[in-house]
């Protein structure tokens, strides 16, 4: 993969176009369908008939010249400037890569090719999991939960849905795991779900802090017909619980102990298991809502994914912004991914939204709306998109039930006050949300706290006002390694204005 230009820069400054932008844009596959479907496929029984027409691995055609894969190695977590060396993109060869056994594979189609699928390529392969890329689609062979590797150093970078998703996938097996994460990851809770593991007899022992990465993990398979998580501070652990449940000998019941940030996730993640041959039956008692899976064996898929609706947001927003129009080829606004939802709020803020068979189309109004309170509680990856919007809307906004997001990949709320506040933006921080006053914006240069979405939300500002510079813009590279060339093609200007020693 060709590696996108501005992703070593030190600092970019953006220059806005004279005009209006307008485009048609292809957005790159999910990431949480990515990540979702890769432990699926690599959880997938080989020995299981596929639906459809899924090859044995032998005639998979893996492009090897074409593979590159983030450096999961656990060193890399202990470099200095562990927020760029954490999520450098290495290219590790894999010529001498050797064919797995007859049994079958899953073939996952669009998948996106960013740091965080990276890290989960890296992880599935450091536990004996054979994987073939080929361009965007990516080859498995499962293991239908019996890890070839049973003892293992596992590295899942960044990534909170690897970080959340791979540990009950290992413990509903058998096994010795010494998981670690980058030092960003290493901050976010991870307690809920060891809590809850441990409650199903496995054996977790913390290396570092109590309910942070990382910990050593001894698998003993799930124990016990009933669990509870709670859901107000990740949905990951979960969606984690839930892909893993199938695996244990006999049924088990996931209750969600409270309020559930961003159910849609639950629902991506039900709908693929589903694609790979497994129902799960919801519950709803006196006792509360959950799930209820029985023992069931995946199998492997032919699957294609949908592009990346909080990428796409991005784009919409850009259109939204500068009374231009962009089109989204390759996204039907039907998609269940949760952040198509910032199309109604882009709609309250007065674009028109053109919802076609398989795209989606923003025009932009002369003047964006503001005076009006939102929840982004289902599809919070917006929230800082909406701050964004916000600052050159005609009234303020609030932006409220997002208080998980201080628990992203930065304190996101903080970061984006920090940010406005540079750039002389009025913003009121609430413990779960925040208040944007438009006002007149001067140029400054912003840091990006190793967050994707602060930069992406930033370059919308810097797609406005002229004289805005983004610090360390290959923070991107999370979930949209191209986003730079990407705004550039429509027509903003991105210069970098410091190069990092190295590039
Ligand atoms: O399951 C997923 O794919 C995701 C769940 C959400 O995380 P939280 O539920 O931790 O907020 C979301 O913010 C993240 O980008 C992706
Ligand atoms: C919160 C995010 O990512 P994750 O939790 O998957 O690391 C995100 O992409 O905004």
């Amino acid at each position: 993969m060709e590696s996108d230009p501005f992703l070593k820069a030190k600092a970019v400054r953006l220059h806005p176009s004279a005009y209006p932008l307008q485009g048609d844009v292809e957005i790159s596959g999910s990431k949480s369908l990515t990540n979702r479907a890769l432990i699926l496929a690599a959880l997938s029984d080989p020995t299981v008939l596929a639906s459809t027409d899924t090859t044995p691995f032998e005639n998979a055609n893996p492009d090897v010249a074409d593979r590159s894969v983030a450096d999961s190695s656990v060193a890399d977590s202990s470099v200095a400037d562990s927020s760029v060396a954490d999520r450098s993109v290495a290219d590790r060869s894999v010529a001498d890569r050797s064919v797995a056994d007859s049994g079958r594979v899953s073939v996952v189609h669009g998948v996106l090719h960013c740091d965080d699928s990276h890290w989960c390529i890296g992880a599935l392969e450091s536990l004996g999991i054979q994987i073939g890329v080929n361009g965007t689609t990516v080859t498995v062979g499962g293991c239908g939960g019996r890890w070839a590797n049973q003892e293992a150093a596992v590295f899942t970078g960044s990534s909170g849905t690897l970080s959340r998703f791979l540990p009950p996938a290992l413990a509903a097996g058998t096994g010795t795991y010494t998981l670690r994460a980058s030092e960003q990851m290493s901050k976010r809770p991870v307690g809920p779900l060891v809590d809850a593991l441990r409650a199903l007899g496995t054996d977790i022992q913390y290396l570092g802090s109590d309910g942070y990465y990382p910990f050593v993990l001894n698998a003993r398979g799930f124990h016990g017909s009933e669990v509870q998580v709670p859901g107000n501070v990740s949905s990951q652990y979960l969606s984690g619980l839930l892909m893993a449940a199938p695996l244990a000998q006999s049924p088990l019941t996931i209750r969600i102990e409270n309020d559930l940030v961003q159910p849609a996730y639950i629902d991506l993640t039900l709908s693929l298991m589903r694609e790979f041959g497994v129902e799960v039956d919801r519950v709803a008692d006196e006792r509360g809502i959950g799930f209820r899976v029985s023992p069931q064996r995946y199998r492997p898929e032919t699957v294609t994914l949908e592009a990346d609706a909080s990428t796409a947001g991005y784009f919409f927003a850009l259109a939204a912004l500068t009374r231009g129009r962009i089109r989204v080829v390759n996204l039907d606004a039907r998609t269940t991914q949760p952040d198509i939802a910032l199309l109604d709020v882009l709609e309250r803020m007065g674009a028109r939204v053109v919802r076609g068979a398989g795209w989606t189309e923003v025009h932009g109004p002369q003047q964006l709306r503001g005076g009006f309170s939102v929840s982004l509680h289902e599809f919070s990856d917006q929230a800082l998109t909406v701050g964004a919007l916000a600052v050159f809307a005609d009234g303020p906004v609030t932006v409220t039930d997002v208080g998980h997001i201080r628990k992203h990949e930065s304190d996101r709320i903080a970061a984006l006050h920090a940010c406005l506040e540079r750039l002389g933006v009025q913003m009121t921080e609430m413990e779960d949300g925040f208040t944007v006053t438009p006002g007149l914006v001067s140029p400054a240069r912003l840091a990006t706290f190793d967050d994707h979405r602060v930069a992406m939300s930033m370059a919308l500002i810097g797609a406005v006002i002229p004289g805005i510079e983004l610090e360390d813009p290959g923070c991107v590279s999370k979930t949209c390694p191209d986003f730079f060339s990407r705004i550039q093609n429509i027509g903003v200007g991105v210069e970098v204005v410091e190069r990092r020693p190295s590039s």
